[in-house]
């Protein structure tokens, strides 16, 4: 017995020990938000010391975790109803929250109906997952750069998959002209791919699905609430809801709560709702969850402002970053990489950052993003004034030259 513990306990070393020497090792930061304070929070040093810190890798990229109203929402809710939900959806888990939300939901997406999951990992992986089930002989065409959670949720399925290059159109039409035209197809893909801060061809992808005769999915994870005039996403901002047989979100990014959801067609939902068991046999959120998103989604359809402050702070630091001379990933969303290029790097800039600077930036390092284009991720909220702003630039011009990385100009 002895000796099976001593080889368990070699073997997770040995992983732990690879992680480390790759630089991939995950650091978690013990922060605590201030209420109303973010993104001012403080960190809880493994010391025990604390440290006043910006958070800047934050994907409640509006602060709606900490809207008036929102809290005012989960609050109330809990008062009304207590904490768990108490059960699955179809057994006792289902209440006014969840149905009321799934309807907004629904109705932000101009859909029929829509269906709530414990989180957007789960939706993509139990909804792709189950497709096959519904649709026999279905392939599935995928974007390369999809995120893990489509991707589990493909290989769940057990169909034949299909990748097809980076946004890349012709490709992609060369794999569905190879697929037999009487066969079920799908094509996966993001609206706002969150590494690389860009944004898929949605109109182009739709055209192809009607040619070759294909559904379409959309994971608009860091889109919604964001884009589009109710936050309807990246579709809704372009007018393409309606050729997107099922969009999938989140509302843990800029909803501010936890929590996924897909939204389609009744019957594509129907059909889902009894077969996908990532739905059927997991509990369904706490009504209060519910209640603060229900309140979230409802705030953002009626804010456009705060989508305008939200891209207006994006492009003040991307035009900041411009004239450093810094390489960074210039797009067209508010997700901000820096490029660094090397894992242990990387995570000794976050480090030195979070600790002489008070600038909370997570490194992201393989195998979220490929080896050699390890970077820190920004993302600046509405809440980034112009004072952390100029914190963070003056931090960023002395580590970079602490860490020899180049700059295309001084300014
Ligand atoms: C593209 C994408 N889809 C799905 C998810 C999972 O969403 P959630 O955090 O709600 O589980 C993420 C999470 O970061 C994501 O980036």
């Amino acid at each position: 017995m002895e000796t099976k513990a001593v080889n368990y306990r070699a073997a997770f070393e040995a992983a732990v020990e690879t992680v480390r020497e790759e630089g991939r090792y995950r650091i978690f930061r013990d922060i605590r938000r201030k209420a109303g304070a973010f993104p001012r929070a403080t960190w809880f040093k493994d010391d025990k010391s604390e440290q006043n810190i910006t958070v800047w890798c934050s994907n409640d990229y509006l602060g709606m975790g900490q809207n008036p109203c929102v809290v005012e929402a989960v609050k109330s809710a809990v008062d009304a109803a207590g904490t768990g939900s108490g059960g699955t959806r179809n057994i006792s888990g289902t209440t006014r929250y969840h149905v009321q939300l799934e309807a907004e939901l629904a109705d932000l997406h101009d859909k029929d109906a829509a269906l709530v999951l414990t989180s957007g990992y789960v939706a993509n992986e139990a909804t792709l997952g189950v497709m096959s089930k519904i649709l026999p002989g279905l392939v599935i065409l995928s974007d390369e750069m999809n995120h893990a959670s489509m991707i589990s949720g493909i290989q769940r399925a057990r169909c034949e998959k299909v990748i097809f290059k980076h946004n890349d159109l012709a490709d992609l039409e060369a794999k569905l002209k190879k697929i037999p035209a009487d066969q079920p197809k799908l094509i996966a893909f993001e609206s706002v791919y969150s590494m690389d801060a860009d944004i898929a061809p949605i109109e182009q992808i739709c055209d192809l699905a009607d040619k070759y005769g294909a559904l379409t999915y959309i994971d608009e994870v860091h889109a919604v609430g964001m884009y589009g005039p109710h936050g309807g996403g990246v579709a809704e901002e372009r007018g393409l809801m309606d050729r997107i047989d099922i969009i999938q979100g989140t509302l843990a990014k800029a909803y501010g709560m936890v929590g996924g959801y897909i939204a389609a067609d009744s019957v594509i939902i129907d059909a889902v709702r009894s077969t996908a068991s990532g739905f059927i046999f997991t509990t369904s959120i706490p009504p209060s969850t519910a209640a603060g998103a229900l309140r979230s989604v409802k705030v953002l359809k009626q804010t456009p402002e705060k989508r305008e402050q939200h891209q207006e702070r994006a492009n003040e630091l991307k035009s900041r970053l411009r004239a450093g001379g810094y390489n960074f990933i210039d797009g067209d969303t508010h997700i901000v990489p820096l490029m660094v290029g090397d894992p242990v790097k990387c995570q000794a800039i976050s480090d030195t950052l979070i600790n002489d600077y008070g600038i909370y930036a997570q490194a992201i390092n393989y195998p979220t993003v490929p080896r050699g284009t390890e970077r820190l991720r920004f993302t600046p909220s509405p809440f980034h004034d112009d004072i952390m702003m100029d914190e963070l630039m003056s931090a960023l011009e002395t580590v970079w030259a602490e860490y020899g990385l180049k700059r295309e100009k001084v300014a």
